[in-house]
């Protein structure tokens, strides 16, 4: 039963049975392919604002005070609030449109939420051709990109739940490596148009996604928030690749959450109830952790800083390819460890190798370019160390902090505050990677190497948040979730043996 409600499961460590189907496996790779997209937007902007002819066109005064005004600090040089809206603007749609998926998701149904898809490919297609605004709008079609993720956890058997869901956030690595890569073929292309063909690009999983959409099918829990049993029984039985019998155990306890979650009338109501604290504590702090790990300065822009501390076109280019092969390559050993070592163990061992060598790439940054700015040589042999370092702190991150970041949230909601819940897990996300994105050029030429010490600082913080307050929610049915609260030395004060409030 859906935990922390009045009819919780007595049948505690119940095991509902259920195969990993060809139909799961299908239907969060395609899901997932969302995540590719978001990749590689993510991956792109960076780069291109690295290219000269780019920022020759768009930004010519941050091509003179990068390429031509030797003096400047390096700190300083890409610090442009134009140059960093740019990329962040895309967070900022993205925020307005996790507002309106809990209620698009309500209404039409997880399918509903996968067809609007044609929203993005069109958007996508008139994204080129804006780019010859002065700032182009990036589009607001990130609409459901973000949400629709975390409507399947319920579709994969519990066990393999962490490895399935961490598909999705493989896919968005994927999508940042192939910007990565994309980026340092376009930058050659002669008559320097390459950065339109970086940018152009994103039509292709655009597209990918609208056609695979159109054979997504709903959840279950979906199709029973609408009154569809008979069907969502069948989908169970397809899903799951067991007989009738054997589903019915689960079908029943999901057919109770939903009747149960009918009854509830407001969500972001009870979400603010004294028994969904730590639920709305983890939907507020996981995602705005996430984003303090400083990650997506390396993501967004990994070219840029590599320009700042000295590199060359083609070096920052190319380093960006390697960050983005190690952070993908990482994320498997999420997929490896999660359902095995659990949840906790990689937030912690993650979060302490993330704190070292941040704090290690700080120390190399300041060692050289000190508070000034001003540097004359640079080693290749320093070159090399940092991006080891750089590449260390996001292995880290690849295989705790991003995975998990959206894996954990998505599957301690029970259903009846699951829309609102992670309607405020994309919201904050979003909010954050816009903040960090606005903020990062402008903060690097305040804080200094200090910057990388800011992160550090969060990231240790965190990782002591995780170690006292988050419950390990590996192997749990998400229909028992309710127990590991209840059993938390803190917060079984909040959540009650029984509740029956709604
Ligand atoms: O792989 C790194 C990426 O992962 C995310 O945290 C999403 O989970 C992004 O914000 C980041 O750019």
């Amino acid at each position: 039963m859906a935990g922390g409600f009045g009819i919780e499961s007595s049948k505690k460590g119940v095991e509902y049975p259920g195969k990993v189907t060809s139909y799961v496996l299908v239907t969060c790779i395609v899901a997932a392919m969302g995540g590719l997209i978001f990749g590689y937007d993510i991956g792109i902007s960076g780069g291109v604002t690295s290219m000269a002819p780019f920022l020759i066109k768009f930004f010519p005064s941050v091509y003179h005070k990068e390429a031509l005004d030797k003096s400047t600090n390096q700190y300083c040089k890409f610090d442009n609030f134009y140059l960093t809206m740019f990329t962040s603007s895309l967070y900022l749609a993205a925020l307005v449109a996790s507002f309106f998926a809990s209620w698009v998701t309500r209404k039409l149904g997880t399918k509903g939420i996968h067809d609007a898809w044609w929203v993005d490919l069109f958007c996508r297609s008139s994204h080129q051709c804006l780019c010859s605004s002065h700032l182009d709008a990036h589009c607001g079609s990130h609409f459901v990109r973000y949400w629709r993720w975390f409507l399947h956890p319920e579709m994969a058997p519990y066990k393999h739940r962490g490895s399935l869901n961490i598909v999705f956030q493989l896919s968005i690595t994927i999508g940042i490596f192939v910007a990565n890569l994309v980026n340092y073929f376009t930058q050659n292309i002669k008559g320097g148009e390459g950065w339109r063909y970086s940018l152009g690009g994103a039509m292709v999983p655009a597209a990918f996604i609208f056609f695979s959409a159109l054979c997504l099918p709903n959840t279950p829990n979906s199709m029973l928030e609408r009154g569809d049993k008979e069907k969502a029984r069948a989908m169970l039985r397809r899903i799951r690749g067991v007989s009738d019998k054997e589903i019915e155990a689960e079908f029943n306890d999901l057919l109770a959450a939903s009747e149960a979650s009918k009854l509830v009338k407001h969500p972001w109501r009870n979400l603010r109830k004294r028994h969904y604290r730590p639920h709305l504590v983890m939907a507020v702090l996981i995602p705005f952790f996430q984003q303090l790990t400083g990650i997506n300065v390396v993501m967004f822009y990994a070219p840029v800083l590599f320009k700042t501390i000295g590199f060359g076109d083609n070096a920052s280019l190319g380093s960006a390819v390697i960050t983005g092969i190690v952070n993908m390559m990482s994320t498997f050993v999420s997929i490896y460890g999660t359902d095995k070592w659990g949840r906790r163990f990689l937030f912690l061992e993650g979060g302490i190798q993330m704190f070292i060598f941040q704090g290690l790439v700080a120390g190399f940054i300041g060692w050289k370019f000190g508070l000034t700015g001003q540097v004359t040589d640079l080693p290749k042999w320093y070159a090399i160390i940092l991006v080891v370092f750089i590449c260390v702190y996001v292995s880290a991150f690849a295989w705790s902090w991003g995975p998990l970041g959206w894996l954990v949230p998505s599957e301690i909601f029970p259903l009846e505050i699951r829309s609102a819940g992670q309607s405020i897990v994309a919201s904050v996300n979003m909010f954050m990677t816009f903040l960090v994105a606005q903020l990062f050029l402008s903060m690097l030429c305040h804080l200094k190497f200090g910057l990388f010490i800011f992160f550090a600082f969060f990231v240790g913080i965190m990782t002591v948040y995780i170690h006292l307050f988050l419950p390990e929610t590996k192997n749990i049915p998400i229909e028992e979730m309710s127990r590991v609260w209840r059993e938390h030395w803190f917060w079984k004060h909040y959540v009650p043996e029984v509740t029956t409030d709604v």
